[in-house]
């Protein structure tokens, strides 16, 4: 014990526990977060950040401290808070067990103070290693489902938004844009933040459109933004790296310029002339074809598309489509999802069967 010779016995023996207590804790969190980095994501780099972190953690845990554990009289084991009994989803449990370790790792850094001189520097630099873990990953997380999302719901007001909504995601939907052109702040604010709890229970990306404060204060996973709205790389700069920014493209050079300028995925269209976008010429299905030959990222076929045209858009090589009225109007949103995908997956079979033709015939 370095720093503590001058305090009564009872404060260091309390310091000493808490460090303890606290890297317990930070250790326990740190274990969590790497058995999905390594199960669930498969990721090297990840797995062994966390790794990394721990051996830390155990450096520091000396035999000094772990003799100052007191657990039968420590009233903190009883205590558990309700939340901790229920966890929605994969990323719920992961933010509540990096919180877990912020704060420990922030206990430690206070207290190390008046334990050991380095103590406090080496754990404020773990806290921003973990603060680093924590939005690589989740923004990791955000770009695998989009990758794999092959329908995305965007939505328009109606009484039964939050009923479509769910229905749709059981239908095994990952991806919704909340869309409302004509609400006032506050309720827009209450209604993105419940869907996007509701999102998030099913796994599912929420993104909001035009809007990166409602986005950012609803702890949305990103923002859509047209031709007219912020520009994608503004979005960027403001919603910091590991959120996703979508952008509206109707032709080539739209296209180019939010590649250029980083956009996550693009919305591609209209296709169709559609009521929901009135006055907007359609794109059609040469726009389509050209996304199909140079989108380097995942854009989806937006505007006019139902149940009696999907395939005509994925003839023309859409994998990926968007719409609102096809769901939001549906008596049976769950049915029509799990139509729609059915369709876009069994032209990635054929197009997987073209492939291997090709390879062992080419
Ligand atoms: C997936 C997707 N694609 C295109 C749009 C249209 O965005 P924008 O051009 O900004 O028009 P509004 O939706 O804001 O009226 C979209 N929302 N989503
Ligand atoms: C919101 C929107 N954006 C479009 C674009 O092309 O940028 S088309 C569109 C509306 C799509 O609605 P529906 O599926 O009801 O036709
Ligand atoms: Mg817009």
């Amino acid at each position: 014990m370095v720093r503590l010779y001058n305090q009564g016995v009872q404060v260091q023996a309390t310091v000493c526990r808490i460090l303890d207590a606290n890297l317990d804790r930070a250790r326990e969190g740190l274990r969590i977060v790497e058995e999905w980095c390594r199960f669930g994501l498969n990721s090297a780099p990840f797995t062994d950040e966390c790794k990394q972190l721990r051996q830390e953690l155990a450096s520091w845990h000396s035999l000094e401290l772990r003799s100052a554990r007191d657990t039968p009289g420590d009233p903190g084991t009883e205590l558990t808070h309700p939340q901790e009994e229920q966890r929605a989803s994969i990323e719920q449990l992961l933010q509540a067990n990096f919180s877990r370790v912020q704060e420990a790792l922030r206990v430690i850094e206070e207290y190390g103070k008046l334990y050991h001189p380095t103590m406090g520097s080496a754990f404020k630099q773990m806290r921003y290693r973990v603060y680093t873990l924590e939005s690589q990953l989740l923004g990791n997380q955000r770009q695998q489902i989009l990758a794999a999302a092959q329908l995305y719901l965007v939505t328009s007001p109606s009484n039964q938004l939050f009923n479509v909504v769910e229905a749709a995601l059981q239908g095994g939907l990952t991806l919704v844009q909340y869309r409302d052109k004509n609400t006032d702040d506050r309720l827009r604010l209450a209604t993105a933040a419940k869907l996007c709890q509701l999102c998030h229970q099913y796994e599912a990306l929420f993104i909001v459109n035009d809007r990166i404060d409602i986005a950012i204060a609803s702890n949305a996973d990103g923002v859509h933004l047209g031709q007219q709205d912020m520009p994608v790389s503004v979005a960027k700069e403001l919603l910091g790296g590991q959120r996703i920014v979508g952008s509206s493209t109707t032709n080539p050079e739209e296209m180019q310029q939010a590649l250029e300028q980083g956009a996550d995925y693009i919305g591609v269209g209209p296709v169709y002339e559609t009521p929901t976008k009135a006055g907007k010429a359609a794109a059609g299905l040469d726009y389509v074809r050209y996304a199909a030959q140079y989108a380097t990222v995942p854009w989806f076929a937006i505007g006019g598309i139902s149940v009696n045209n999907v395939n005509d858009v994925i003839g023309a090589g859409a994998e990926r489509v968007a719409v609102v009225r096809s769901l939001m109007q549906a008596q049976h949103p769950t049915l029509i999802v799990q139509y729609f995908l059915a369709q876009l997956n069994r032209r990635q079979s054929v197009k997987a069967l073209q492939g291997d033709y090709n390879n062992n015939h080419g």
